[in-house]
């Protein structure tokens, strides 16, 4: 890493500055002050009669709780030639770091979250690349699937270094798919084929979240603020992720890269979806009335647990940087195990899926990148216990220490509910109609339990109950990334991030 340690600034004071951490810089003409960002920028008197030359740096600057800003700093000197080999020195520097993107492809969702994607977008980011001499291609969504559609198909996705998510977890989505449908495509990938090994795509995705979980901004970047993550964007960060592929009978459903959730998780998003008019307070109002219900589901679950690696589901160490494992070698030592039961929720979490609502998240320990996913059973318990292990996860109290939570690190899994769901059933479900018939049907120990639940892909929802799961680790480089703090690295990586599946 290159500092540029400068001498005086306006205040007197030196000041260091890592390159990589330069957004910008800016000649200025002192003695008439310089239209800078539409803003004439003054010096103060004293500076400005002892050094007539000046430039203005912007950098990235740290402040509170994973969040960044950007600062200006202006240097001044004696000699103009002086000030411009300086300038030109940073810019060249700046031309060196390939990592970084010129051209991006936005997609804003005007719809997500409290609807201000567009101004968001406007306000906060879109001066952010301009400063960054990054030309942008933007595309505001005119309806559901549009930017997955766009990328699968038309998109000419040479032009650009990466594509960029104006929006939340169901956005970020639509875009994996988008780009990885095609990349596999592309390279003659069947994706109906569960055991088929994914093509690692080039493009990296940039998150600027303007959602109502923005749990994959939050669990890789550590907050959810569109200026730190449009900063991460601009310095070329970037982090790998796993990405899980969902199949039912060998038909390809879905990826997933956050949550997949059976039962409580499953429920609340179905009800939550006729609420979208209340915007992100529609996961308070569902979760409640999900709760009350208390709606368990059986079924039986098989997985294939993750033998070869280093860290349990249970770590105290949280990970928000990408984690790569050394050996895959082992992987099917262990064998298939099988759990039948009654559940109350069945969750699949490939990342903490730490959100603002639940800052350490679904499973803290989890890895962003490590080709595994944690699988929390939830049995059958009374809704006393039920609320205790939901509040846990809001407090700094272990959430899987109940007797009626397990939690496994699995490579792959498949869950089969008791009751065959028919296809008519499915059909009906997918048309998004309520299903009385389930109710109770073929379910004599319980009159109150439906027989089936949906799973909440990602914040999708999913009609299939039975579906298998693999969890592959993907080189899908989001371009976003948050601040590495030495306490959070569970383990050092010692590969690159990029490794094929
Ligand atoms: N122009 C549009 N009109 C309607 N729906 C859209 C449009 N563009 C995208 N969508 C859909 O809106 C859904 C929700 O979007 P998004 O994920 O951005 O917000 P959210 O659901 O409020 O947040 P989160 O997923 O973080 O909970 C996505 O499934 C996406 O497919
Ligand atoms: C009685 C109080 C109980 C409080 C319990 C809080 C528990 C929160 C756990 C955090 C779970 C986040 C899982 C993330 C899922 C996302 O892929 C998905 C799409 O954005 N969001 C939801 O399904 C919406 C999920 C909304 C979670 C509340
Ligand atoms: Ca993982």
């Amino acid at each position: 890493m290159s500092w540029l340690t400068f001498f005086i600034t306006s205040h007197g004071t030196s000041h260091g500055v890592s390159v990589s951490e330069i957004l910008a810089v800016r000649e200025l003409d002192v003695d008439c002050g310089t239209k800078d960002d539409g803003r004439w920028q003054k010096m103060p008197q004293k500076s400005t009669e002892a050094y007539p030359y000046a430039f203005t740096v912007s950098y990235v600057e740290r402040a509170w709780q994973h969040r960044w800003r950007c600062s200006d700093v202006t240097f001044h000197c004696l000699e103009g030639a002086l000030c411009q080999q300086w300038v030109q020195t940073i810019r060249e520097q700046l031309t060196a770091l390939t990592s970084r993107p010129k051209h991006l492809l936005v997609y804003i969702n005007p719809y997500g979250g409290k609807q201000q994607g567009e101004r968001i977008y406007e306000q906060k980011v879109a001066p952010l690349f301009t400063l960054a001499s990054i030309s942008t291609h933007v595309i505001v969504t005119e309806h559901a699937n549009h930017a997955r559609d766009h990328l699968r198909t038309e998109a000419e996705l040479k032009k650009y270094d990466g594509v960029v998510c104006v929006g939340g977890d169901g956005m970020f989505s639509e875009m994996v798919h988008g780009l990885v449908s095609r990349t596999q495509r592309d390279n003659g990938v069947d994706q109906n084929s569960p055991e088929e090994k994914l093509v690692p795509c080039t493009l990296r995705i940039g998150i600027i979240p303007a959602g109502s979980t923005d749990c994959i901004c939050y669990a890789t970047v550590g907050i959810n603020d569109p200026v730190t993550s449009a900063l991460h964007i601009i310095v070329g960060d970037a982090q790998p992720m796993d990405v899980c592929s969902v199949h039912h009978n060998n038909t390809f459903l879905r990826y997933s890269v956050s949550l997949l959730g059976y039962g409580f998780y499953g429920d609340m998003l179905a009800d939550s979806e006729r609420k979208r008019w209340m915007g992100p307070a529609r996961y308070d109002f569902s979760g409640f009335k999900t709760f009350l219900t208390h709606h368990y589901y059986e079924g039986t679950v098989s997985f294939l647990p993750a033998t070869d690696i280093l860290g349990t589901p249970r770590d105290k160490t949280r990970c928000r940087a990408g984690y790569v494992l050394l050996q895959r070698t082992m992987e099917y030592k262990g064998g298939w195990r099988v759990i039948r039961g009654k559940f109350l929720a069945i969750n699949a979490a490939s990342m903490s899926c730490a959100c603002p609502r639940s800052p350490k998240g679904l499973s803290p320990a989890a890895h962003l990148a490590d080709g595994t996913t944690d699988l929390i059973l939830v049995r059958k318990c009374s809704r006393f216990n039920f609320l205790r292990h939901l509040l846990r996860h809001t407090s700094k109290y272990d959430q899987f220490d109940m007797t009626f939570v397990e939690v496994h690190r699995v490579r792959r899994f498949r869950f089969t509910p008791r009751y065959c769901q028919s296809d008519s059933e499915l059909d009906l479900r997918e048309n998004g109609k309520r299903l009385f018939s389930q109710i109770c049907r073929d379910h004599p120990a319980c009159s109150c339990s439906p027989a089936y639940s949906s799973w909440n892909c990602d914040g999708e929802i999913l009609p299939h109950a039975a579906i298998e799961v693999g969890c592959v680790t993907t080189p899908y480089n989001l371009l976003c990334k948050y601040t590495v703090h030495s306490e959070s690295i569970q383990t050092p990586s010692l590969f690159p991030h990029f490794f094929t599946l």
